[in-house]
Protein backbone atom coordinates (compact mmCIF):
# COMPACT_ATOMS: atom_id res chain seq x y z
CA UNK A 1 0.00 0.00 0.00
CA UNK A 2 3.06 2.19 0.51
CA UNK A 3 3.31 3.18 -3.38
CA UNK A 4 -0.20 4.12 -3.05
CA UNK A 5 -0.01 8.20 -2.52
CA UNK A 6 -2.59 10.68 -3.25
CA UNK A 7 -2.55 14.21 -3.78
CA UNK A 8 -4.10 16.66 -0.66
CA UNK A 9 -3.72 20.17 -0.33
CA UNK A 10 -2.62 20.55 3.30
CA UNK A 11 -3.28 24.03 3.48
CA UNK A 12 -6.87 24.32 3.79
CA UNK A 13 -7.13 21.45 5.72
CA UNK A 14 -9.20 22.26 9.60
CA UNK A 15 -6.90 20.45 12.05
CA UNK A 16 -6.83 16.83 12.31
CA UNK A 17 -4.52 14.21 13.53
CA UNK A 18 -4.05 12.66 10.00
CA UNK A 19 -1.93 15.86 9.38
CA UNK A 20 0.72 14.18 11.04
CA UNK A 21 0.89 10.74 8.68
CA UNK A 22 1.64 12.79 5.59
CA UNK A 23 4.18 12.05 3.57
CA UNK A 24 6.91 14.80 2.99
CA UNK A 25 8.41 12.98 0.15
CA UNK A 26 7.94 14.98 -2.96
CA UNK A 27 9.92 18.25 -2.13
CA UNK A 28 10.03 19.94 -5.08
CA UNK A 29 6.19 20.22 -4.90
CA UNK A 30 4.05 23.78 -3.84
CA UNK A 31 4.59 23.26 0.03
CA UNK A 32 0.62 23.20 0.06
CA UNK A 33 0.65 19.82 -1.40
CA UNK A 34 1.34 16.49 0.35
CA UNK A 35 1.05 13.16 -0.46
CA UNK A 36 -0.99 11.36 1.74
CA UNK A 37 -1.40 7.16 2.07
CA UNK A 38 -4.82 5.34 1.14
CA UNK A 39 -5.25 4.06 4.67
CA UNK A 40 -6.00 7.82 5.24
CA UNK A 41 -8.41 7.96 2.43
CA UNK A 42 -10.46 5.05 3.83
CA UNK A 43 -10.70 6.06 7.39
CA UNK A 44 -12.23 9.54 6.32
CA UNK A 45 -15.28 8.68 4.20
CA UNK A 46 -16.59 11.29 2.04
CA UNK A 47 -19.35 13.61 3.10
CA UNK A 48 -22.72 13.38 1.64
CA UNK A 49 -23.98 17.16 1.29
CA UNK A 50 -27.40 17.06 -0.48
CA UNK A 51 -26.99 18.80 -3.59
CA UNK A 52 -29.46 22.15 -3.84
CA UNK A 53 -29.73 22.23 -7.29
CA UNK A 54 -33.28 20.62 -7.85
CA UNK A 55 -36.59 21.94 -7.89
CA UNK A 56 -38.72 24.16 -9.58
CA UNK A 57 -37.14 27.19 -7.57
CA UNK A 58 -34.31 26.55 -8.95
CA UNK A 59 -34.84 26.33 -12.20
CA UNK A 60 -36.74 29.29 -12.56
CA UNK A 61 -33.44 31.33 -10.84
CA UNK A 62 -31.00 29.78 -13.56
CA UNK A 63 -33.43 30.55 -16.63
CA UNK A 64 -33.53 34.29 -15.26
CA UNK A 65 -29.86 34.10 -15.25
CA UNK A 66 -30.02 32.62 -18.77
CA UNK A 67 -30.59 36.11 -20.23
CA UNK A 68 -27.11 37.33 -19.18
CA UNK A 69 -24.79 34.40 -20.45
CA UNK A 70 -22.29 34.79 -22.23
CA UNK A 71 -18.73 32.62 -22.42
CA UNK A 72 -18.67 33.58 -18.91
CA UNK A 73 -20.80 31.67 -16.22
CA UNK A 74 -23.28 34.41 -15.46
CA UNK A 75 -22.73 33.43 -11.49
CA UNK A 76 -19.16 35.16 -12.21
CA UNK A 77 -20.45 37.96 -14.62
CA UNK A 78 -18.12 40.77 -14.01
CA UNK A 79 -21.69 43.69 -14.27
CA UNK A 80 -23.11 41.15 -11.63
CA UNK A 81 -20.57 42.10 -8.85
CA UNK A 82 -17.50 43.98 -7.87
CA UNK A 83 -15.86 40.09 -8.26
CA UNK A 84 -16.19 40.93 -11.77
CA UNK A 85 -12.82 43.23 -11.83
CA UNK A 86 -10.84 40.20 -9.88
CA UNK A 87 -12.03 38.11 -12.64
CA UNK A 88 -10.63 40.15 -15.62
CA UNK A 89 -7.53 40.84 -13.41
CA UNK A 90 -6.62 37.25 -12.86
CA UNK A 91 -7.92 35.61 -15.37
CA UNK A 92 -7.80 32.52 -13.94
CA UNK A 93 -9.65 29.32 -14.77
CA UNK A 94 -10.50 25.87 -12.96
CA UNK A 95 -9.04 22.52 -13.61
CA UNK A 96 -10.94 19.49 -12.52
CA UNK A 97 -9.60 16.43 -13.12
CA UNK A 98 -11.39 12.76 -12.35
CA UNK A 99 -10.40 9.33 -12.62
CA UNK A 100 -13.57 7.41 -13.09
CA UNK A 101 -15.55 5.90 -10.77
CA UNK A 102 -14.78 1.60 -10.04
CA UNK A 103 -15.45 -0.15 -13.12
CA UNK A 104 -17.02 -3.91 -13.21
CA UNK A 105 -13.78 -4.77 -14.21
CA UNK A 106 -11.71 -2.80 -11.42
CA UNK A 107 -14.15 -4.84 -9.46
CA UNK A 108 -13.28 -7.98 -10.74
CA UNK A 109 -9.55 -6.82 -10.59
CA UNK A 110 -9.04 -7.65 -14.54
CA UNK A 111 -6.86 -5.31 -16.65
CA UNK A 112 -9.00 -3.21 -18.71
CA UNK A 113 -7.44 -0.85 -20.73
CA UNK A 114 -9.29 0.37 -23.76
CA UNK A 115 -11.67 -2.12 -23.30
CA UNK A 116 -15.04 -0.64 -23.00
CA UNK A 117 -16.53 -1.58 -19.39
CA UNK A 118 -19.05 0.42 -17.75
CA UNK A 119 -19.32 1.29 -13.75
CA UNK A 120 -20.08 -1.04 -11.33
CA UNK A 121 -22.78 0.04 -8.85
CA UNK A 122 -19.99 1.40 -6.65
CA UNK A 123 -18.36 3.29 -9.03
CA UNK A 124 -21.91 5.06 -9.71
CA UNK A 125 -21.61 5.63 -6.16
CA UNK A 126 -18.40 7.12 -6.48
CA UNK A 127 -19.26 9.39 -9.09
CA UNK A 128 -22.53 10.71 -7.28
CA UNK A 129 -20.16 11.52 -4.52
CA UNK A 130 -17.75 13.58 -6.44
CA UNK A 131 -20.08 14.97 -8.01
CA UNK A 132 -21.30 16.92 -4.84
CA UNK A 133 -17.59 17.10 -4.17
CA UNK A 134 -17.15 19.93 -7.18
CA UNK A 135 -20.72 20.84 -6.78
CA UNK A 136 -19.78 24.79 -6.64
CA UNK A 137 -16.98 24.63 -8.82
CA UNK A 138 -17.85 26.16 -12.07
CA UNK A 139 -17.55 23.97 -14.97
CA UNK A 140 -18.08 25.42 -19.49
CA UNK A 141 -17.04 22.55 -20.62
CA UNK A 142 -16.09 18.54 -20.16
CA UNK A 143 -13.42 16.58 -21.69
CA UNK A 144 -13.93 12.87 -21.80
CA UNK A 145 -11.99 9.47 -22.96
CA UNK A 146 -13.99 7.65 -25.51
CA UNK A 147 -14.77 4.89 -23.31
CA UNK A 148 -17.93 4.95 -20.97
CA UNK A 149 -17.06 4.59 -17.84
CA UNK A 150 -15.35 8.05 -18.11
CA UNK A 151 -18.20 9.58 -19.92
CA UNK A 152 -20.56 7.23 -16.97
CA UNK A 153 -18.82 9.04 -14.53
CA UNK A 154 -18.96 13.02 -15.63
CA UNK A 155 -22.71 12.78 -16.91
CA UNK A 156 -22.81 11.41 -12.86
CA UNK A 157 -20.90 13.46 -11.18
CA UNK A 158 -23.00 16.92 -13.20
CA UNK A 159 -26.44 15.58 -11.88
CA UNK A 160 -25.22 16.88 -8.45
CA UNK A 161 -23.77 20.19 -9.80
CA UNK A 162 -25.49 23.27 -8.39
CA UNK A 163 -25.36 25.62 -11.14
CA UNK A 164 -27.59 23.08 -12.92
CA UNK A 165 -26.59 23.15 -16.38
CA UNK A 166 -27.13 20.46 -18.71
CA UNK A 167 -23.93 18.02 -19.86
CA UNK A 168 -24.45 17.42 -23.44
CA UNK A 169 -22.50 14.48 -25.37
CA UNK A 170 -21.19 16.59 -28.73
CA UNK A 171 -21.37 14.63 -32.02
CA UNK A 172 -18.70 16.07 -34.34
CA UNK A 173 -17.76 12.63 -36.11
CA UNK A 174 -19.66 13.93 -39.20
CA UNK A 175 -21.73 16.31 -40.90
CA UNK A 176 -24.84 14.69 -40.62
CA UNK A 177 -24.12 14.05 -36.89
CA UNK A 178 -23.03 17.84 -36.51
CA UNK A 179 -26.26 18.67 -38.03
CA UNK A 180 -28.66 15.90 -36.42
CA UNK A 181 -27.51 17.11 -32.96
CA UNK A 182 -27.90 20.97 -33.78
CA UNK A 183 -29.65 22.77 -30.41
CA UNK A 184 -31.82 25.61 -32.06
CA UNK A 185 -31.99 27.68 -28.77
CA UNK A 186 -29.49 30.29 -27.28
CA UNK A 187 -30.99 30.10 -24.30
CA UNK A 188 -30.76 26.41 -23.95
CA UNK A 189 -27.36 26.43 -25.40
CA UNK A 190 -26.56 28.65 -22.34
CA UNK A 191 -27.86 26.43 -20.37
CA UNK A 192 -25.80 23.44 -21.58
CA UNK A 193 -22.15 21.98 -21.09
CA UNK A 194 -20.67 20.49 -24.28
CA UNK A 195 -19.30 17.26 -23.19
CA UNK A 196 -16.41 16.51 -25.65
CA UNK A 197 -15.45 13.08 -26.10
CA UNK A 198 -11.98 11.40 -27.60
CA UNK A 199 -9.39 8.22 -27.91
CA UNK A 200 -6.69 10.32 -27.02
CA UNK A 201 -7.53 10.60 -23.16
CA UNK A 202 -8.68 7.05 -23.10
CA UNK A 203 -6.78 4.31 -20.45
CA UNK A 204 -3.52 3.20 -21.87
CA UNK A 205 -3.81 0.25 -24.34
CA UNK A 206 -3.08 -2.88 -22.04
CA UNK A 207 -2.04 -4.77 -25.19
CA UNK A 208 -2.45 -8.85 -24.42
CA UNK A 209 -3.09 -8.18 -20.64
CA UNK A 210 -6.97 -6.59 -21.51
CA UNK A 211 -9.01 -9.01 -19.78
CA UNK A 212 -6.45 -10.76 -17.40
CA UNK A 213 -6.45 -11.07 -14.05
CA UNK A 214 -4.61 -9.04 -12.07
CA UNK A 215 -3.56 -11.59 -9.09
CA UNK A 216 -3.54 -14.52 -11.72
CA UNK A 217 -1.13 -12.87 -14.27
CA UNK A 218 1.20 -11.75 -11.20
CA UNK A 219 1.23 -15.38 -10.11
CA UNK A 220 2.07 -16.72 -13.89
CA UNK A 221 4.94 -14.15 -14.93
CA UNK A 222 6.01 -12.94 -11.77
CA UNK A 223 5.21 -10.46 -8.64
CA UNK A 224 7.87 -7.75 -10.31
CA UNK A 225 7.13 -8.73 -13.94
CA UNK A 226 3.88 -7.60 -13.58
CA UNK A 227 4.63 -4.83 -11.52
CA UNK A 228 7.09 -3.70 -14.53
CA UNK A 229 4.02 -3.62 -16.59
CA UNK A 230 2.08 -1.93 -14.35
CA UNK A 231 4.11 1.03 -13.36
CA UNK A 232 7.36 1.26 -15.46
CA UNK A 233 7.72 4.41 -17.12
CA UNK A 234 8.98 3.21 -20.81
CA UNK A 235 8.22 -0.96 -21.03
CA UNK A 236 5.09 -1.23 -22.57
CA UNK A 237 2.88 -4.72 -21.58
CA UNK A 238 3.07 -7.61 -24.25
CA UNK A 239 2.01 -5.37 -27.62
CA UNK A 240 0.27 -2.37 -25.75
CA UNK A 241 1.48 1.06 -24.30
CA UNK A 242 3.83 2.09 -22.09
CA UNK A 243 2.85 5.05 -19.89
CA UNK A 244 5.39 7.06 -22.13
CA UNK A 245 3.74 6.40 -24.85
CA UNK A 246 0.20 7.25 -23.67
CA UNK A 247 1.49 10.63 -22.20
CA UNK A 248 2.31 11.07 -25.68
CA UNK A 249 -1.00 11.53 -26.54
CA UNK A 250 -2.77 12.36 -24.02
CA UNK A 251 -0.58 14.93 -23.29
CA UNK A 252 -0.78 16.25 -27.04
CA UNK A 253 -4.35 16.56 -26.81
CA UNK A 254 -4.19 18.32 -23.32
CA UNK A 255 -1.95 20.72 -25.10
CA UNK A 256 -3.65 21.11 -28.39
CA UNK A 257 -7.51 21.14 -27.30
CA UNK A 258 -7.79 21.61 -23.29
CA UNK A 259 -5.18 24.23 -22.78
CA UNK A 260 -6.70 26.76 -25.11
CA UNK A 261 -9.94 26.32 -23.48
CA UNK A 262 -8.48 27.39 -19.97
CA UNK A 263 -6.43 30.10 -21.69
CA UNK A 264 -10.29 31.88 -22.81
CA UNK A 265 -11.08 31.99 -19.58
CA UNK A 266 -13.22 28.60 -19.47
CA UNK A 267 -13.35 26.54 -16.45
CA UNK A 268 -12.27 22.72 -17.46
CA UNK A 269 -13.20 19.30 -15.84
CA UNK A 270 -11.65 16.18 -17.25
CA UNK A 271 -12.88 12.76 -16.74
CA UNK A 272 -10.52 10.10 -17.47
CA UNK A 273 -8.44 7.48 -16.38
CA UNK A 274 -5.59 6.08 -13.66
CA UNK A 275 -3.07 6.39 -17.08
CA UNK A 276 -4.29 9.32 -19.10
CA UNK A 277 -4.54 11.19 -15.78
CA UNK A 278 -1.45 10.61 -14.58
CA UNK A 279 0.28 11.32 -17.97
CA UNK A 280 -1.63 14.51 -17.91
CA UNK A 281 -0.50 15.39 -13.73
CA UNK A 282 2.90 14.39 -14.49
CA UNK A 283 3.02 17.63 -16.94
CA UNK A 284 0.75 19.59 -14.93
CA UNK A 285 3.06 19.40 -11.75
CA UNK A 286 6.42 18.69 -14.05
CA UNK A 287 7.29 15.37 -12.54
CA UNK A 288 9.96 13.56 -13.82
CA UNK A 289 9.52 9.58 -15.16
CA UNK A 290 10.73 8.72 -11.79
CA UNK A 291 8.20 10.40 -9.82
CA UNK A 292 4.64 9.58 -11.90
CA UNK A 293 5.70 5.84 -11.33
CA UNK A 294 5.07 6.29 -7.95
CA UNK A 295 2.04 8.35 -8.38
CA UNK A 296 -1.68 6.50 -8.11
CA UNK A 297 -5.09 7.95 -8.41
CA UNK A 298 -7.86 6.53 -6.97
CA UNK A 299 -11.19 5.95 -8.68
CA UNK A 300 -13.83 8.74 -8.30
CA UNK A 301 -11.58 11.39 -6.48
CA UNK A 302 -11.91 14.47 -8.30
CA UNK A 303 -8.70 16.93 -8.22
CA UNK A 304 -8.89 20.62 -8.66
CA UNK A 305 -6.02 22.87 -10.07
CA UNK A 306 -6.23 26.40 -11.04
CA UNK A 307 -4.66 27.98 -14.58
CA UNK A 308 -3.43 31.28 -13.57
CA UNK A 309 -0.52 32.97 -15.97
CA UNK A 310 0.30 30.19 -17.98
CA UNK A 311 0.50 28.20 -14.67
CA UNK A 312 -0.80 25.14 -12.76
CA UNK A 313 -1.53 25.63 -9.29
CA UNK A 314 -2.92 22.29 -7.15
CA UNK A 315 -5.56 23.14 -5.09
CA UNK A 316 -6.29 20.07 -3.71
CA UNK A 317 -8.58 16.76 -3.05
CA UNK A 318 -11.78 16.55 -1.39
CA UNK A 319 -10.59 14.14 1.04
CA UNK A 320 -11.95 15.81 4.14
CA UNK A 321 -15.29 16.34 5.81
CA UNK A 322 -16.34 19.04 3.41
CA UNK A 323 -15.37 20.29 0.47
CA UNK A 324 -14.63 23.84 0.81
CA UNK A 325 -12.13 22.33 3.73
CA UNK A 326 -10.03 20.65 1.45
CA UNK A 327 -10.31 22.52 -1.56
CA UNK A 328 -8.38 25.57 -1.50
CA UNK A 329 -10.28 28.03 -3.08
CA UNK A 330 -9.01 31.24 -4.62
CA UNK A 331 -11.18 34.36 -4.04
CA UNK A 332 -12.77 33.82 -7.54
CA UNK A 333 -14.10 30.69 -6.51
CA UNK A 334 -15.22 31.13 -3.29
CA UNK A 335 -16.80 33.89 -4.91
CA UNK A 336 -18.71 31.78 -7.00
CA UNK A 337 -19.93 29.70 -4.34
CA UNK A 338 -21.30 32.31 -2.01
CA UNK A 339 -23.41 33.68 -4.72
CA UNK A 340 -24.97 29.79 -5.81
CA UNK A 341 -25.19 30.21 -1.51
CA UNK A 342 -27.18 32.77 -2.03
CA UNK A 343 -29.37 31.98 -4.69
CA UNK A 344 -30.56 28.50 -3.23
CA UNK A 345 -30.35 29.53 0.60
O1 LIG B 1 -6.58 -2.15 -15.84
C1 LIG B 1 -6.37 -0.98 -16.19
O2 LIG B 1 -6.76 -0.52 -17.27
C2 LIG B 1 -5.61 -0.05 -15.27
C3 LIG B 1 -6.53 0.84 -14.49
O3 LIG B 1 -7.49 0.13 -13.77
O4 LIG B 1 -4.85 -0.81 -14.39
P1 LIG B 1 -3.48 -0.35 -13.71
O5 LIG B 1 -3.79 -0.12 -12.28
O6 LIG B 1 -2.58 -1.52 -13.93
O7 LIG B 1 -2.97 0.86 -14.41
Amino acid sequence: MAAEVYYQAIGTLQSHSYLNNLNHHQKHQNNLVTLVSRDFISSNGLSTRRSNCTGQRNCSVIRSLASQTSVVDPVLSPSRSNAGDTYKKSNEAALILIRHGESLWNEKNLFTGCVDVPLSKKGIDEAIEAGKRISSIPVDVIFTSALIRAQMTAMLAMTQHRRGKVPIMMHNESEQARSWSQVFSEDTKEQSIPVIASWQLNERMYGELQGLNKQETADRYGKEQVHEWRRSYDIPPPNGESLEMCAERAVAYFRDQIEPQLLSGKNVMISAHGNSLRSIIMYLDKLTSQEVISLELSTGIPMLYIFKEGRFIRRGSPIGPSEAGVYAYTRRLALYKQKLDNMFQ
